[in-house]
Formats: structure tokens, C-alpha cells, sequence
């Protein structure tokens, strides 16, 4: 087993820990890192007959898909009660935002079928306050504290569908690449200002953007 593998003997747990730590951030209690264990193994699980994530292997969805997520959690403001995951695909950032932040109510919007019963059943295990809208965002009929959103297809939609759903006061949190921000401040339009951008591990000028609308 490699080093990028893990270390033999050391448990899925501990390993999402150990990369937290590696990356600067605060490792988790161990009831929930025991919970994202529990993720991973019934994400691998459904991965591997449906087409959930490209990203395959037990590595690379601990330190692309749970990291990031995990970075996001603890850097989004602390006043927000409700948040949406706009096309949350296999459960991120939504996901690990609710095992991070159980004060907040999360909703997951996932317009595929597989991927919205997935989200289901996984919410359902972990035992997560967590509502999944297996349609589009924008058929919510309703608005929240902040809307983030991960890789999702077709940018100018998917940011103009969001900023749409964010309350007066609250906060848009696209997670992307700095070399993106530009063109997300431009559709999210002029009702939203923005902080500096959050840095996010792993490399690749990933960031956390967070545009606040005022009006
Ligand atoms: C590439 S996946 C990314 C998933 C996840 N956010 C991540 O970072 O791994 C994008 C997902 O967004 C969903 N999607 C796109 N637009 C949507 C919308 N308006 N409402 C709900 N889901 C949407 C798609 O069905 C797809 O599963």
C-alpha cells in the first residue's frame, strides 16, 4: 500500500483526519469523521453500478470530494441557519456541510433521479436533518441564507438559477477555480459584493468565493 493510499493499518477515519491535518485544518471528533466513513463506503458501493462521480477510488474522493467540502463547512459565515446545494450530484458540498454544521438545515437539490435516491439513502444512513429536492433548483419555491455550489454543468445557468435563490442579506458560495471569478461576479450581477476569495486545499487555485446580496 502506498503512502498516497494510506498507511497500513490506519482506518478511513483516522485517514480523513490525517489529511485535514496535512492541510492545515482542524481534524474532526471522531464520531463524525466515523460518520464520513460511512459515506465513503456506501458512495464506493453505489459508485461502482451508478455513475455517481468520475472520481473512483477511496483516495481521490477523500481529498478531492471531502477536504474541499470539509474547507468549505467551517469557512462559510456563521450566521446562516438554511442552505441550498444546487446540483449536489453525489452529496458535495452538502453532504459534508450538514456532518459539519448540524445547526444548519440543508437542503440538496440533484435533478437526476439516481444521483437524488442516492442522496436519499445516503441521508438516510448517516441520520442527517438533511432534505433532498430531486428536481431542479429552481422549481423550490422558495429562498435561502446561502446557496453553494461545486462543478456544476452549463456556469451561467446554474450561478444565474442560484443568485436568484439567495434572500436579501444572504450569500452566494460558488466553490471553483480563481480563474472563474470574474466571469461568476459578472452573472451574479450587481446585487451581490464580494469578499476575497477563500483559498481551498489541494491545490489547482481552487477558492471558495462568497458574494453577499444586498438587494
Ligand atoms: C458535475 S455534477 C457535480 C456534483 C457535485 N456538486 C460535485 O461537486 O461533485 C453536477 C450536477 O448538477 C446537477 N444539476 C445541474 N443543474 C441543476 C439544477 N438547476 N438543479 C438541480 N440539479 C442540477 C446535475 O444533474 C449534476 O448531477
Amino acid at each position: 500500500m502506498s503512502e498516497i493510499e494510506g498507511r497500513a493499518g490506519e482506518d478511513i477515519a483516522r485517514r480523513l483526519n490525517r489529511l485535514l491535518a496535512e492541510s492545515g485544518q482542524a481534524e474532526l471528533d471522531i464520531d463524525i469523521a466515523t460518520r464520513f466513513e460511512a459515506y465513503l463506503d456506501l458512495l464506493v458501493r453505489w459508485n461502482a453500478r451508478t455513475n455517481l462521480t468520475a472520481i473512483r477510488d477511496e483516495d481521490g474522493i477523500l481529498r478531492r470530494h471531502f477536504v474541499e467540502s470539509i474547507a468549505c463547512a467551517h469557512a462559510l459565515p456563521t450566521e446562516i441557519r438554511s442552505l441550498l446545494d444546487l446540483g449536489s450530484g453525489a452529496g458535495f458540498p452538502g453532504i459534508p456541510i450538514s456532518l459539519c454544521r448540524p445547526e444548519l438545515q440543508v437542503t440538496l437539490a440533484e435533478s437526476q433521479g439516481k444521483k437524488a435516491a442516492f442522496l436519499r439513502e445516503a441521508v438516510r444512513r448517516l441520520e442527517i436533518p438533511v432534505l433532498v429536492h430531486g428536481s431542479r433548483a429552481e422549481t423550490l419555491g422558495r429562498t435561502f441564507d446561502c446557496v453553494a455550489l461545486r462543478a456544476v454543468d452549463r456556469m451561467e445557468d446554474a450561478v444565474r438559477a442560484a443568485s436568484a435563490l439567495v434572500i436579501v442579506g444572504g450569500w452566494l458560495a460558488p466553490l471553483t477555480v480563481e480563474s472563474e471569478y470574474g466571469q461568476i461576479r459578472e452573472l451574479a450581477g450587481p446585487a451581490f459584493t464580494w469578499n476575497r476569495p477563500v483559498p481551498l486545499p489541494g491545490g489547482d487555485r481552487r477558492v471558495l468565493l462568497l458574494g453577499r446580496r444586498e438587494g
